[in-house]
């Protein structure tokens, strides 16, 4: 649901206390209100979730084997401005990716809103690119994917390929994208992403998987994009990564949002509860 001008509206209005000062024209990009997401999982129930087991009922035509919730995200409010970073920690399984992917609009919300200012752009390690083609075929597909024009791809392509680093130690953009590392095959995802300005990049562990030097690299250009008034999302399990990038940070627990303030204030009660 893109709401540019309903948000734009908002701008004054959402200046709560937990929100940004009021002397800047604060944009938001992101309004989520008391979102809810819930997953169904279909013949979940009392272990009959196998394709055998479904094969079954199918043969016997019987009633399948029930349905099971996961409520991945429960009541989780808040509102993104322009030119913010905002980290996303939380354990495994607490619901960080179900709500990077809600906002980008791949799962439908079981109740509340998400409203968003432009097209959110999901950059996950599992973003879908084909292994069978050649890094050089995955930066020009991807390019065109992200709504860039053939020229536009061409003029990138070479900054594109050195962000990434693939070729540092040989030519590998020309071999198919099945041959690289996953750290190798995460960079090249994130270069791609990173060639063009989005109103809201959403970045689910990308940077953890590079090395150090490209860490660096990309912590750079995250802050980049932001002044380049974009607003960007990062999950990270590495609370470095999240003190570097982001000045304010999301500490969702069991699908709740458990704090939501400046990255120093949300980490040191995180890593209290984690025990680092
Ligand atoms: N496709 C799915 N179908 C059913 N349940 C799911 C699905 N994807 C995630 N879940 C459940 O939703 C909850 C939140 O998962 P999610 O992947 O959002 O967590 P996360 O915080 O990103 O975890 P991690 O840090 O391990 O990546 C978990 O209980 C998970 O089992």
């Amino acid at each position: 649901m893109a709401v540019a001008e309903e948000t734009q509206e908002k701008a004054e209005i959402v200046q709560q206390a937990d929100g940004p000062p009021a002397q800047k024209p604060w944009i938001p990009t992101v309004i989520a209100q008391d979102l809810h997401i819930v997953y169904r999982v279909y013949g979940g129930a009392k272990g009959k979730g196998s394709a055998t087991a479904a094969l079954n009922r199918i043969v016997r035509r019987k009633p399948g084997g029930g349905v099971r919730e996961v409520h991945a995200v429960k009541g989780v409010s808040f509102t993104a401005y322009r030119g913010q970073a905002i980290g996303l920690i939380g354990s495994n399984g607490s619901g960080k990716s179900t709500l990077l992917r809600a906002i980008a609009g791949l799962l439908p919300a079981e109740s509340g809103h998400v409203y968003t200012n432009g097209q959110p752009s999901l950059l996950g390690v599992n973003a879908a690119m084909m292994n069978d083609l050649t890094g050089e075929r995955n930066v020009v597909l991807g390019g065109l994917a992200m709504g860039l024009s053939r020229e536009e791809v061409a003029e990138r392509y070479q900054s594109i390929v050195d962000f990434s680093g693939i070729n540092e130690k040989g030519d590998f953009i020309t071999l198919p994208m099945r041959t690289y590392s996953s750290g190798m095959a995460a960079r090249l995802r994130f270069s791609i992403a990173a060639a063009k300005n989005h109103d809201v990049l959403m970045i689910d562990e990308a940077l953890a998987t590079g090395d150090k030097k490209f860490q660096r690299r990309s912590e750079k250009r995250v802050r980049q994009l932001r002044e380049e008034a974009g607003t960007v999302f990062l999950v990270s399990h590495n609370n470095k990564s999240i003190r570097d990038t982001c000045e304010r940070t999301l500490w969702l627990e069991k699908g709740e949002l458990v704090h939501d303030g400046p990255t120093e204030e949300v980490l040191k009660e995180y890593e209290k509860f984690t025990g680092k």
